[in-house]
């Protein structure tokens, strides 16, 4: 078989977000405001703490402006709320994020459902959710998002193959599922109660594995030459590892995304889409 092609999300994202900064650098020349992104982080999850700063430098580097409130661990559902609010009502605030996941004490779907729809830049909510499963224009989630622009960028095919997507979450099984459908793949979702994954697994020309278990999948769940998107991110003794066993995969794959370098950059990349898109939105600015 021939050599298997690296997914490289690290280099589109650099690659797209050299285009974001030119496009935002024009409308600031021609007399426009920054774009505005509110960053809200509750607690002390330290992985969160970094996807949060990575996240600000990337919207600083291409002129978007961060803004982030920070969170005691021990805050109330109240206390997120009223953070929300406030970048709700705030004219230079185009986008709002609330890194994931929250503290147990608090209400996940009562924080989301307050965030402002057009500044849903995660595309969290019930009703940028909706849209997007009635195929209307919203803001989409960002892992999702990334990796269709990945596969796209690829020239991988997904009218009427199989695809299987691993993981049945709000924010990558869920609407990945429907973003795959939409391009007219055969889509099954797979979780942690279905009997003998493999066997469904191994039916994917493209397999997306969303499902937060180091290493989870093995040569058993690949079909020689399927599209492997790996989506998880595990902080292990040795460095930073996906879901996909990339070892064992690799003489079976014909693409594979890698950790790190796959999605997570293009997750990144597809918030600081989102901001702009809701930005210009905000300003009367053309699509
Ligand atoms: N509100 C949200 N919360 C969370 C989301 C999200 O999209 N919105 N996704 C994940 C975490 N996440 C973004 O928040 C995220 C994870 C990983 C990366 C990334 O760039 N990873 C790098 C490695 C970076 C490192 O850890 O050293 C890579 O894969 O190359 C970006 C974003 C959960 N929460």
């Amino acid at each position: 078989m021939t050599e298997p092609m690296l997914l490289n999300g690290q280099r589109l994202a650099a690659e797209m977000r050299g285009q974001l900064a030119a496009q935002i650098a024009r409308v600031r020349a021609q007399g426009y405001r920054a774009p505005g992104l509110a960053v809200i982080l509750v607690g002390d999850d330290p992985a969160s703490a970094i996807y949060v700063r990575n996240k600000k430098r990337a919207a600083q580097e291409i002129g978007i402006e961060p803004v982030d409130a920070v969170l005691p661990q021990g805050s109330t559902t109240e206390d997120v709320l009223r953070v929300v609010d406030q970048f709700n009502q705030d004219p230079a605030i185009d986008g709002i994020l609330v890194q994931m996941p929250l503290p147990p004490q608090i209400e996940t779907e009562t924080v989301l459902a307050r965030v402002r729809p057009d500044k849903d830049v995660d595309g969290l909510t019930v009703t940028n959710l909706g849209r997007l499963t009635a195929g209307e224009e919203g803001l989409v989630p960002c892992t999702p998002k990334g990796i269709l622009r990945l596969l796209e960028a690829y020239d991988i095919a997904l009218a009427g193959r199989r695809a299987v997507v691993v993981g049945r979450s709000r924010l990558v099984g869920l609407p990945v599922a429907l973003l795959l459908m939409q391009r007219q793949a055969t889509v099954t979702v797979i979780h942690s109660r279905t009997p003998e994954p493999e066997t469904i697994a191994r039916q994917a020309d493209i397999l997306v594995v969303a499902a937060g278990k180091p290493h989870l999948v093995t040569e058993d769940w690949i079909k020689p030459g399927a599209v492997v998107i790996d989506v998880g991110i595990h902080r292990g003794d040795h460095g930073l590892l996906g879901d996909v066993d990339r070892e064992r995969v690799w003489s079976r794959v014909g693409a594979l995304s890698p950790v790190p370098g796959g999605v997570g950059p293009m997750t990144i990349l597809e918030l600081l889409d989102n901001t702009w898109t809701a930005y210009r939105r905000h300003e009367g600015l053309s699509e």
